[in-house]
């Protein structure tokens, strides 16, 4: 076979052909080009982005101060990239209404920790994908564990735990002792969820002691950055700073106590013959009984069980903790609030040596007090990150599928168009209002709202306000070293929940004015 070259000067109409085919083709190529690069979406707001790191750097140690700035400069809706990532920052309550109940179903998915990925898989409640598996494991601990009738049902492990640490700071009283209250409220916290979760209390033993320890490690893994979720080409950091190897070993830690637990549990059934023997079921008997349930329809496996529990313990202790010290700090601060509040707490139509739940019902202001130290202090300022699973609109803006949300709770909570004087302790503003911390009023939403909202919520408000009341009733509180109330630091800390940064250190004494 042999072919002829052409010869375009003897046919011109070929070349013309050529030449236009060309500039067509060459400008397909441009469009597609520009097309992949912008693909013309209106896009909220963006602070200008470095290359690679995007906004990494602007994140900084206290994230929604950070952010806080940022969007007073572009705006409620503003989009970031951290990396490879986008990241939207809603800091309106309208538009945290949009992304927790107008599109919820579109925004409830949780992007992929590997910290929480290398503990139980993913396979708690807090981290689990948005899909079929989380809303089984959602509905158990809605309905099984923490419905308004099992907290109830732990009242007494509330009170019990509360008149003792209250005994422990009378027993402070006469011989003046600092006392530090920030760590006494932890391991009030972890008790009460010890024996509400696992049937005991653990903090005797070794075991015990070491998996206290081993949660605040968890706490600090799960709120360090890790480079490799950002910029995937970087994945391998983790292996070389020893985060890795801090989750493996964290990992072992944890599953070798919820084993060993879970394993108790089992073998006093067996000893009973029968489950429903026990009096009084905790969280690993309910968790086993749908183990074993054929008719639940759900196969709540081993790991599940553990990883629902660990969630009990992650998620509910630092948070309730970290809100009665910030609330008892603010009261300690304004002497005129803790004197009114007192004064609410005396007038209970019958004082008994410490206050018991059905009392707390009547007090209006000890419930505008919390609310106020939720709005100044939300335990979590940016909530839990959430993930839109589809393109959606928002305010006519094109969010794309995979966009990482944080909703700025703490800049909500601060912002002087909704609320008068943010930054004074105010409860009465709180007072002859129906604005509630439920998840309907998205001024305030320290528990978020929506699917993923907190199930926690009125477990936690049992032990802070019945903690408050106790406290603020029986004792008067100066602080250590001669510094004045008005003086005391009220900085905050580093890491998702936001703890004082200098625990509060107090000398207590007995209120005079109390028959006790
Ligand atoms: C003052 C105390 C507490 C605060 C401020 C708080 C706040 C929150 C927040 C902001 C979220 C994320 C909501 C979102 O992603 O939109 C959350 C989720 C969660 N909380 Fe709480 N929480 C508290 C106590 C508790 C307690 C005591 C428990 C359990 C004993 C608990 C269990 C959970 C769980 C399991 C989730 C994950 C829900 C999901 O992803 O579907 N929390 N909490």
């Amino acid at each position: 076979m042999f072919v002829h070259a052409v010869d375009y000067q003897e046919n011109p109409w070929l070349s013309k052909i050529i030449y236009l085919s060309l500039i067509f083709f060459t400008f397909v190529l441009i469009k597609k080009w520009f097309s992949s690069q912008k693909p013309f979406k209106n896009t909220p707001p963006s602070p200008p982005k470095l290359p690679l790191i995007g906004n990494l750097h602007q994140i900084g140690s206290k994230p929604h101060k950070n952010l806080q700035s940022l969007a007073q400069k572009h705006g409620p809706l503003m989009l970031l990239h951290m990396g490879n990532v986008p990241l939207l920052v809603v800091s309106s309550p309208d538009l945290a209404e949009e992304i927790l109940k107008t599109h919820d179903p579109i925004f409830s998915n949780r992007p992929k920790s590997s910290v929480a990925n290398g503990i139980y898989e993913c396979k708690d409640i807090a981290f689990s994908a948005y899909g079929e598996y989380w809303r089984q494991v959602k509905s158990i601990c809605v309905f099984q564990l923490l419905s308004n009738r099992k907290v109830q049902s732990f009242r007494n492990v509330r009170e019990e735990e509360v008149s003792l640490m209250i005994e422990k700071i009378k027993n402070s009283c006469n011989e003046k002792k600092v006392i530090n209250l920030g760590e006494m409220f932890a391991f009030l916290a972890n008790d009460i969820i010890c024996r509400v979760a696992l049937g005991k209390k653990y903090n005797d033993g070794e075991k015990g002691k070491k998996f206290k320890e081993v949660l605040e490690t968890l706490g600090l893994l799960l709120g360090a950055f890790n480079v490799g979720e950002f910029i995937p080409w970087l994945f391998w950091i983790k292996y070389v700073n020893g985060m890795d190897a801090k989750v493996r070993k964290v990992a072992k830690q944890i599953d070798d106590f919820l084993e060993f637990v879970v394993e108790e549990h089992k073998n006093e059934i067996r000893r009973m013959g029968n489950e429903d023997n026990k009096n009084g079921k905790d969280f690993v008997d309910v968790l086993l009984e749908i183990h074993r349930s054929e008719d639940s329809g759900f196969a709540l496996d081993s790991i599940s069980i553990k990883a629902v529990i660990l969630d009990m313990f992650a998620a509910g202790t630092d948070t309730t903790y970290t809100l009665i010290e910030w609330t008892l700090s603010e009261l300690i601060k304004h002497k005129n609030i803790m004197l009114k509040l007192k004064n609410e707490l005396k007038t209970l139509p019958k004082i008994h040596s410490t206050i018991t739940e059905d009392d707390l019902e009547k007090c209006q202001y000890l419930k505008a007090v919390i609310k106020e130290s939720l709005r100044m202090h939300p335990p979590l300022p940016l909530l839990v990150p959430h993930e839109s699973t589809q393109d959606v609109k928002l305010l006519n803006y094109d969010i794309s599928a995979g966009t990482r949300v944080v909703v700025n709770v703490w800049a909500i909570g601060r912002d002087p168009s909704l609320w008068e004087d943010p930054e004074k302790f105010l409860p009465e503003r709180f007072l002859n209002t129906h604005v509630d911390f439920k998840g309907q009023h998205f001024q305030l939403i320290p528990f978020g709202a929506g699917r993923r909202g907190c199930p926690g919520a009125s477990f936690a408000m049992g032990i802070v306000e019945l903690v408050l009341a106790n406290l603020v009733l029986s004792f008067e509180f100066e602080l250590a070293d001669g510094v004045s109330n008005e003086d005391l630091d009220m900085s905050e800390g580093d890491g998702i929940t936001i703890h004082k940064k200098f625990p509060l250190v107090v000398i207590a004494s007995c209120d005079s004015t109390l028959n006790l």
